[in-house]
């Protein structure tokens, strides 16, 4: 238990014991965390929507299940330890007692922080039109479903609670509903689909002293301000969901067409194999830049073999 605490409890002393922003990329499989966590980011984002995506490959509609999002909640925890996540809970799934499983799940899994929303269960991306919300007793009844699983479980996990009022019952009744939320033991706010600078900044200084999350989805609802902005308008965590999404959708597509056009692949790392080969630098097969060895490295290759090595396994004693 205290080693599947040690995330939640580091990302609560980031939180409460200093004022930096809380950066967050969001992943929604491992290759998406393996790259982030190559690049050094201190924290992971694990978004609901990359998820039913990458996993269903489903738009963000709800469909998700429980056992869906524990999975890969935990399998996303479990990369690198010390570096907290963050996790979408979605709206916990269902009443009271399916939100208290659900948030057992997550704290089991190593996840160290979670956001709980207030729309209905057969919930919908929060940039979407036609949103439908739960009345204020239902979403406190989640927070403080979830807060009980965090007691029961002596765990830091920090609670984020998020509101999609905004959109159809205005600023003041998505206010209301976030203090209700932190009444019930909810550490942090997230308002979803904010507008405008004016708006973030009048959020953070309304909510003041509760920490603040901002959402910053490419193509939404709110505009794509940097983290050093976010951190000036009075936020402590911002999420990028599906933020690199974009980038893989091109680039699968660019080398899907590319092979039902002309029956071969020569897209993306061999392209750079080329350019290489044209300044008389020659690679090893198989050790190309972006190639299958450098992705297998990347999810840890080395440590495998080295691990067998040191068990005295005989695995990989021939090379991999
Ligand atoms: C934050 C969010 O819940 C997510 O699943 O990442 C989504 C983001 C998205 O749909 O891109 C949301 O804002 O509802």
């Amino acid at each position: 238990m205290a080693v599947i605490n040690q995330a939640a409890a580091k990302l609560r002393a980031q939180l409460f014991e200093s004022d930096e922003l809380i950066v967050c990329p969001g992943v929604q499989d491992g290759l998406s965390a393996r790259v982030c966590l190559q690049q050094g980011f201190k924290n992971l984002y694990m978004t609901g929507a990359g998820t039913a995506i990458s996993l269903l490959g489903m738009p963000d509609l709800g469909l998700t299940t429980p056992t869906d999002m524990i999975r890969q909640a935990s399998m996303l925890s479990s990369l690198d330890r010390s570096v907290p996540l963050i996790a979408d809970i979605d709206t916990g799934f269902g009443g009271p007692v399916m939100v208290s499983r659900s948030v057992e799940s997550y704290i089991l899994g190593g996840v160290a922080g979670l956001h709980l929303e207030d729309q209905v269960v057969t919930k919908r991306c929060g940039h979407l039109g036609g949103k439908e919300l739960v009345d204020t007793p239902t979403f406190v009844s989640r927070i403080r479903a979830a807060k009980e699983a965090r007691d029961r479980l002596q765990s830091d996990l920090v609670i984020i609670a998020r509101t999609d009022a905004l959109q159809s019952l205005g600023f003041d009744e998505a206010i209301s509903r976030l203090q209700a939320a932190i009444a019930a033991g909810a550490d942090a706010v997230f308002l979803e689909g904010v507008k405008d600078r004016a708006q973030m900044k009048q959020f953070t200084e309304t909510m003041a002293p509760t920490p603040c999350l901002i959402n910053l989805v490419p193509g939404g609802l709110t505009p794509l301000i940097n983290a050093k902005e976010a951190k000036e308008l009075g936020y402590r965590i911002a999420i990028w969901p599906c933020f690199a999404m974009t980038h893989a959708y091109l680039a699968y597509q660019k080398a899907a067409r590319e092979l039902m056009e002309t029956g071969a692949v020569t897209a993306g790392f061999t392209e750079r194999q080329r350019a290489k080969e044209g300044d008389d630098v020659k690679e090893e097969q198989g050790q190309e830049s972006g190639g299958i060895r450098e992705l297998f490295e990347l999810c840890g290759l080395s440590e495998c073999v080295e691990f067998d090595k040191r068990m005295g396994g005989q695995t990989f004693s021939k090379g991999v």
